[in-house]
């Protein structure tokens, strides 16, 4: 709710709706009839609206999106404009954290005042909508094009400082805010509104308007990968160079088109989907859940193995507040470690705060050190037997309450449990290349896992920023496992007829920031090729004696990334893999070698090349993927589609503005479709069994149940 109280001359209205103070209707409603008595009020000369609890607000209510309440009256332009309409001043007072609507309640205003450590900002365009309610008009007349921009289109927030620099704020203050807008309001009483009201401004530095507007565009252009919101946005803000009343209506329609086309249900749900995956549950057994689980208290954490993957989960422990002890048997590289860490932790502007962070590493060669600490993660190289190893001797050093972790990316949770006294406190803790940047968690819960050990897991994620996903114990869990197809499909379609070059355009322009060719090269051919080693499919020599080249274990196999790993070509750390890499370049370039291994491979085979278009190569990658993930949820390993989209969108740089593989499949292709596709092109390729339908999909598409509905109904 909203509300009402006056202050001698001042009527304040403050917003009340914890948490986020989110505008939904019934506060809209409040803060309308406010605005109202305040005017009517004889008494009443000024008005200042903010508000209560933590934050003045989150902005639009996001949940009632797509209901009747969204528009019911008021409705937030509605509320909005009435403020800019008011003839007595209305003083906005921020404070905390103030988003989308709140900002323009604020700008409708005539003043703006906030507490010195707000964060403002305009999240809209992640929600695929432009921020309309005047937002696109005012705010570029207040603040000049490129802040406009800026802030509407990288969706990043600012402080107060940058805001009143900027002109978005008059005033910013550091003492009680509601006697501060309140003494505020009451100075501003006898000034004249007409120059004060954002609307009648003209937009600052009109002469280089289109100079600011190209150089936008053009870097949108190259960055949205088919994300329609940001152009859009763009496209709103250049209306503001009209007059306002027309600027106003070009908005609305943008707003408009935005508002209905799919990419804003898929962004809207990929918000929600992150929050959802927090209330995580056994899919098998949903009396284990986020609610019955207590997680056990961390204060110190052990990290084992000092490469990479350990260098950056130590990084995002300690930047948590975290103690860390760093265990690494090679001195060496335990030191190169330690200078890294302390690196990327002093790099930063808080370095006070940091240096402390760093303080709190204890990097040692000796794993008794690991004796007090609460929770190990171990990240040693991937390697069952090796794991199981350091597992006995984790077992043997730590205390026995203390929970032992595995970083592994798909190997047996239940066999590495196995080799301890506890099997109750080992779980999968899978963290994402780069492990302190990227903020995927994938945790997996093995055999006898305890629920506690789960519910400590999750909010470890939490505790260091990441959003933690439970899954079921499988290999390659819920990610690898659904990802791998990707890559299979992408090797065939270049015995078919296309060049790496070729498959990853297509899927840059679907959305991904990468096609699989430039992944494989960025994380190291080799790394597939060792698991592909150990799986029995290949030899470091060639394929396993009496094999066929191009069929293993079944099924269809393309030896082509294995012939590029015999070379050497592992990709950009060697120079060369599928693409070639000049010296101290990422930048990928087609390469006549693999154009000529490839068409030798065809001729060797008997292979005919055919001309393959963009439509089958979305289908051949993405499908088998999307196939999986019915199966993931057909066996039970993860709770919902959410969590399997909520991995690729945080985990496999999944294009945010289709939702995930679940949503797109569902909302976007649409489950018949998809199922008939997968029909056509198993009986193309029959010895590829990703081809066969999952029998969950199956029913869902002979059923026609939508799959976020079966979703929604079966979440707790
Ligand atoms: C017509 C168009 C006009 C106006 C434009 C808009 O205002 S659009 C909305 C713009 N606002 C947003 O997009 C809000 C984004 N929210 C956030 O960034 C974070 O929630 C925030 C405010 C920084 C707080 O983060 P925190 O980590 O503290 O909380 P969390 O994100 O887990 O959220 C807690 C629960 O609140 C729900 N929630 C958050 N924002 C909104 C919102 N705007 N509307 C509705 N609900 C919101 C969130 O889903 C969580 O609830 P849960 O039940 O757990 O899902």
């Amino acid at each position: 709710m909203a509300e009402y109280v006056i202050y001698e001359t001042v009527a304040v209205l403050q917003i009340n709706n914890p948490p986020l103070n989110v505008l939904s209707h019934h506060v809209r409603r409040q803060l309308m009839s406010g605005l109202q008595q305040a005017l009517q009020d004889t008494a009443v000369r000024s008005i200042v609206i903010m508000g209560k609890g933590q934050i003045f607000t989150a902005g639009a209510d996001v949940k009632e999106f797509g209901t009747e309440k969204a528009l019911s009256d008021p409705s937030l332009p509605t509320l909005v404009e009435a403020v800019a309409a008011s003839n007595k001043p209305v003083v906005t007072a921020f404070h905390g954290t103030t988003l989308g609507g709140g900002v323009a309640l604020a700008l409708a205003s005539h003043y703006r005042l906030a507490a010195s450590s707000v964060k403002i900002g305009l999240p809209e365009v992640e929600i695929g909508i432009v921020p309309t309610c005047g937002v696109s008009q005012r705010l570029p007349r207040l603040v000049g094009l490129q802040t406009a921009v800026q802030m509407i289109v990288s969706a990043q927030t600012m402080s107060a400082q940058q805001a009143l620099t900027t002109g978005l704020l008059d005033k910013v203050v550091s003492g009680d805010l509601l006697s501060e807008a309140v003494g505020f309001a009451k100075s501003v009483e006898v000034q004249a509104l007409a120059d004060r009201r954002v609307g009648s401004r003209a937009v600052p530095g009109a002469d280089t308007a289109e100079d600011v507007l190209d150089a936008a565009r053009k870097r949108l252009v190259r960055r949205s990968r088919g994300a329609i919101a940001p152009l859009t946005c763009l496209q709103a803000i250049q209306a503001s160079l009209l007059p306002f009343e027309t600027g106003m209506k070009r908005e609305a329609e943008l707003g408009q088109y935005l508002w209905t086309s799919w990419q804003t249900g898929a962004l809207r749900y990929a918000f929600l989907a992150e929050r959802t995956v927090k209330r995580w549950y056994l899919p098998g057994n949903k009396t284990v859940n986020y609610r019955t689980a207590e997680p056990l208290v961390i204060n110190s954490v052990g990290v084992l193995g000092a490469g990479t993957m350990g260098v950056g989960i130590t990084i995002c422990l300690l930047q948590a507040g975290l103690k860390v002890v760093l265990i690494e048997a090679n001195k060496t590289q335990l030191d190169k470690a330690v200078t890294l860490i302390q690196r990327s932790l002093g790099g930063r502007s808080h370095s006070k705060q940091l240096s402390h962070q760093a303080m709190q590493l204890r990097a040692t060669t000796d794993y008794r050190q690991l004796g007090e600490v609460d929770l190990v993660i171990e990240a040693v190289f991937e390697d069952l037997a090796l794991k199981r190893k350091v597992f006995q001797q984790l077992d043997s050093v730590t205390k026995p309450q203390a929970i032992l972790a595995t970083n592994t990316s798909g190997l047996d949770i239940d066999k590495i449990a196995s080799a301890t006294q506890r099997p109750d406190k080992v779980i999968g803790t899978h963290f994402f290349s780069p492990a302190n940047v990227m903020r995927l968690l994938e945790n997996i819960y093995g055999r006898h896992t305890s629920p506690e050990t789960i519910a400590t897991a999750m909010q470890l994620g939490a505790t260091i920023g990441k959003v933690g996903v439970l899954v079921g114990n499988c290999p390659g869990f819920v990610g690898n496992r659904m990802k791998g197809l990707n890559f299979t499909e992408a090797m065939f379609l270049l015995e078919e007829g296309a060049e790496p070059q070729d498959v990853d355009k297509v899927l840059e322009e679907f959305g991904f920031a990468m096609g699989p060719f430039r992944v494989s090269d960025l994380a190291g051919g080799d790394v597939h090729w060792r698991r592909r080693i150990q799986a029995g499919l290949t030899t470091e020599q060639g394929p396993p004696p009496n094999t066929p080249l191009l069929y293993r274990q079944g099924n269809r196999y393309c030896p082509l990334a294995d012939m590029l790993c015999m070379q050497g070509r592992f990709g950009q750390k060697t120079g060369a893999g599928w693409y070639r890499y000049e010296s101290g370049s990422r930048a990928a370039l087609p390469d006549a070698v693999v154009h000529r291994l490839i068409l030798k491979h065809r001729q060797d085979n008997g292979l005919q090349r055919r001309n393959i278009s963009s439509q089958e190569i979305v289908e051949r990658c993405l499908y088998p993927l999307i196939n999986e993930g019915f199966r993931i949820l057909e066996e039970g390993l993860a709770a919902g589609p959410q969590d399997i989209d909520v991995i690729f969108l945080l985990g496999f740089g999944w294009p945010r503005h289709t939702g995930g593989p679940m949503y797109y499949a569902d909302k976007v292709v649409g489950l018949g479709i998809l199922l008939r596709c997968l029909e056509k092109y198993r009986a193309l390729h029959p010895r590829s069994a990703h081809w066969v339908p999952s029998s969950l999909l199956q029913t869902m598409a002979t059923q026609g149940t939508s799959l976020t509905a079966w979703a929604a109904g079966s979440r707790l």
